[in-house]
C-alpha cells in the first residue's frame, strides 16, 4: 500500500487531472476506483460526499480544482507570483463554469426542462466560451495560461474527452483547434505518458 492514494470512479473524469498530476510529480499512488455500490458505502465517510479524493498519509484532500492546484503547487507547475497563480485560476475558473454549466443542462431530469437547456447551450453559452478558451490557449501557446505547462492544463486535459461527450461535438479539435495543442502537451510529458498506457502508477 502507498502512502498516496486516489478515490475515483473507474472513468477518468474529474479524477484524471489529479491521476495524471501525480504521475507528472514521478509519485507512487494507489489509484482506487469505486463500483456503484462501493461507492454507495464509502460516500458517508468522505468530507463532500463526492469524489474525487486525493489522501496523503491518511490526510483527505476534495475539490479537484483545489487539489490540482495543490498538486500543481508541489510539482513546480503554479505560477510564481500571485498574479500568475491568479492568471491560471481565472481562465480554470472559466472552463470550470462551462463544464458544470453542460454537466447541469445534460444531466437534467426533466426532459422538457433538458432540451431546452441544451438547446441554449448548444446554440449560445458552448460556442461562444469554448471561442474564448481557443482564443486564450491559442494566445498561451498551447496552455490555459501563463504560456507554459500549469496544473490548469491538467485539469482541463483530464475531462477534455467528458466534455466533447457532453457538448456532443465529436469534431471539437477540427471547430476549436488550440485544445488538441494542450492536451497533446500534458500527455505527451513521459511519466503522464506511461500511466496512461498502463493505467496504474509509474
Ligand atoms: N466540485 C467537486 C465536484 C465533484 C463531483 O461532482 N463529483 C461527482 C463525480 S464527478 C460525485 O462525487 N458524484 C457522486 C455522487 O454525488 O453520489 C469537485 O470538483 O471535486
Amino acid at each position: 500500500m502507498s502512502k498516496i492514494s486516489v478515490h475515483y470512479f473507474n472513468e477518468r473524469g474529474l479524477g484524471e487531472a489529479i491521476r495524471t498530476l501525480l504521475a507528472y510529480g514521478g509519485e507512487d499512488f494507489d489509484d482506487i476506483r469505486y463500483t456503484d455500490e462501493e461507492w454507495e458505502k464509502f460516500q458517508p465517510s468522505t468530507p463532500f460526499g463526492q469524489l474525487p479524493l486525493l489522501v496523503i498519509s491518511g490526510k483527505i484532500y476534495s475539490q479537484s480544482n483545489a487539489i490540482a492546484r495543490y498538486l500543481g503547487r508541489k510539482y513546480g507547475l503554479a505560477g510564481q507570483d500571485v498574479d500568475e497563480e491568479f492568471e491560471i485560476d481565472q481562465n480554470v475558473d472559466y472552463f470550470t463554469e462551462l463544464r458544470t454549466v453542460s454537466a447541469d443542462s445534460f444531466y437534467e431530469e426533466d426532459p422538457e426542462i433538458r432540451s431546452k437547456l441544451l438547446e441554449k447551450l448548444f446554440k449560445d453559452k458552448a460556442p461562444r466560451m469554448l471561442t474564448k478558451l481557443d482564443e486564450i490557449i491559442s494566445k498561451n501557446n498551447g496552455h490555459i495560461a501563463l504560456g507554459k505547462l500549469t496544473w490548469g492544463d491538467f485539469v482541463i486535459a483530464g475531462v477534455f474527452d467528458y466534455i466533447k461527450y457532453i457538448l456532443n461535438l465529436p469534431d471539437i479539435e477540427a471547430k476549436y483547434p488550440s485544445f488538441k495543442k494542450l492536451v497533446d502537451n500534458v500527455n505527451s510529458n513521459p511519466n503522464v505518458q506511461i500511466f496512461s498506457r498502463t493505467g496504474t502508477k509509474i
